[in-house]
């Protein structure tokens, strides 16, 4: 399975296509939408979310409620379009009607200067209208569908937030389904109710501050078998290809596995998890304090990994940079921004691990019908209970 996406963040659609999909693979609108309308919630959001109301039209490879087994086509319309399409649009202008204002001016942290340094493009708009974090609506939209897959084949997955500004919420006990309701519900998708509070606090004191904040996000992934993935070369090792997704998300910073950095810190035996055996569980491990990972293959152990995100580049409290024409050092000003996207980060994070964990679970399985899948897995599940 793989996807493309395209779209600019104020042109006028985001398109994504996923390829490899099984056929005969239950899938409704309901379910990309779902993941969309969540993408746009959390909190800390500036006011372009309040113009998009992200809805999706699946334009090929569903029918009637089914996949075909064709590569699946949807789309995400942009609501801003109609402010923009003087800007934006595809046709030459005559240089009397044009009303372009080139950007000139870079935004530290942005993909700006060096956009514009690799591309060629002097007017930096031609930059940012693609290095936005728009096209992660698109990215939510094909991990939608990796979701759907899961559900279907008894995996689920859940992000949510672990730390904002500096303020970590405590380890809590909660099952999925309670970790599902709060990350669909709270709005900044912090487990920890008390923390989620000052996390609020904190997102409100940025904003005041005409300042951006960052944080970290965990997703949580339950049900996959072990001896997913695989350790016979560094491509095929699945949690590389999940930090490699993780990291791709725009302002990721890190990336981590159960204890993650943590274990620099320990000795082994404070790290390694023991290996157990039950006749109704089959293997299973006493901790899981390395995330559901070893050899780049999955052990049976829920997948825990954490990303760190980088606050929001674009400010409202200047940063100093220079313009590309003049030269000059200006301080640079915006007009709208978020000043926190953490917790909108932690669906698209829950999205893009969902993506790789299915496709790991494709290239492993004959998938070609969804069926025969659901009992190729099937099968496999119990030949490692009884191995
Ligand atoms: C959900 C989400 C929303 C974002 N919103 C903004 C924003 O409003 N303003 C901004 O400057 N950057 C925003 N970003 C971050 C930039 O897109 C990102 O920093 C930029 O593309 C440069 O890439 P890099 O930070 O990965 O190097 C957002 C990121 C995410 C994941
Ligand atoms: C549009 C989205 O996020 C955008 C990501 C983004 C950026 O620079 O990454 C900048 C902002 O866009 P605008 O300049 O239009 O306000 C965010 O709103 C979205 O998440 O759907």
């Amino acid at each position: 399975m793989r996807y493309l996406t395209a779209g600019e963040s104020h042109g006028k659609q985001l398109t994504t296509i996923v390829e490899g999909v099984p056929s005969q693979m239950p899938l409704l609108s309901k379910n990309i939408n779902e993941s969309l309308v969540r993408r746009q919630k959390g909190y800390g959001r500036g006011k372009r979310m309040q113009i998009e109301k992200d809805l999706v039209d699946i334009a090929g490879g569903v029918r009637h409620g089914y996949t075909l087994g064709s590569p699946i086509a949807m789309v995400v319309k942009n609501d801003d379009f109609k402010h923009w399409e003087d800007i934006m649009g595809e046709d030459p202008i005559e240089p009397e009607k044009d009303i372009r204002r080139k950007v000139t001016r870079p935004r530290p942290g942005h993909a700006d200067l060096n956009g514009a340094l690799k591309y060629g493009h002097r007017d930096m708009r031609n930059i940012l209208e693609r290095s936005s974090a728009r096209e992660t609506a698109a990215r939510v939209a094909a991990g939608a569908v990796a979701k759907t897959l899961l559900h279907h084949l008894g995996v689920e997955i859940v992000g949510y937030v672990k730390e904002i500004a500096g303020i970590n919420a405590k380890q809590t006990n909660h099952s999925m389904e309670e970790k599902k309701t709060i990350s669909e519900e709270s709005p900044v998708r912090c487990l920890d109710e008390e923390a989620g509070k000052k996390m609020m606090q904190a997102i409100d004191q940025a904003k005041k501050d005409g300042d951006s904040i960052g944080g970290v996000c965990e997703v949580y992934v339950e049900g996959m078998p072990a001896g997913i993935g695989s350790y016979v070369h560094y491509d095929r090792k699945l949690d590389g290809k999940i930090a490699g997704a993780v990291q791709s998300i725009n302002a990721f910073k890190g990336v981590e596995f159960g204890i993650g950095f943590e274990a620099a810190r320990r000795n082994g035996s404070e790290v390694h998890d023991e290996i157990a055996w039950d006749e109704a569980n089959g293997y299973y491990r006493k901790s899981n304090r390395l995330g559901g990972f070893e050899g780049g293959m999955t052990t049976g152990m829920p997948i825990i990994v954490k990303g760190v995100m980088k606050p929001i580049p674009t400010l409202y409290k200047p940063l100093q940079s220079v313009d590309i024409d003049s030269k000059e050092v200006f301080n640079a000003s915006i007009e709208r921004s978020d000043a926190c996207a953490v917790p909108a980060a932690a669906v698209v994070m829950e999205h893009v691990v969902a993506f790789e964990v299915a496709n790991a679970l494709l290239e492993q399985f004959p998938h070609d019908q969804f069926p025969k899948l659901q009992q190729a897995i099937h099968t496999y599940r119990e030949e490692i209970r009884c191995f």
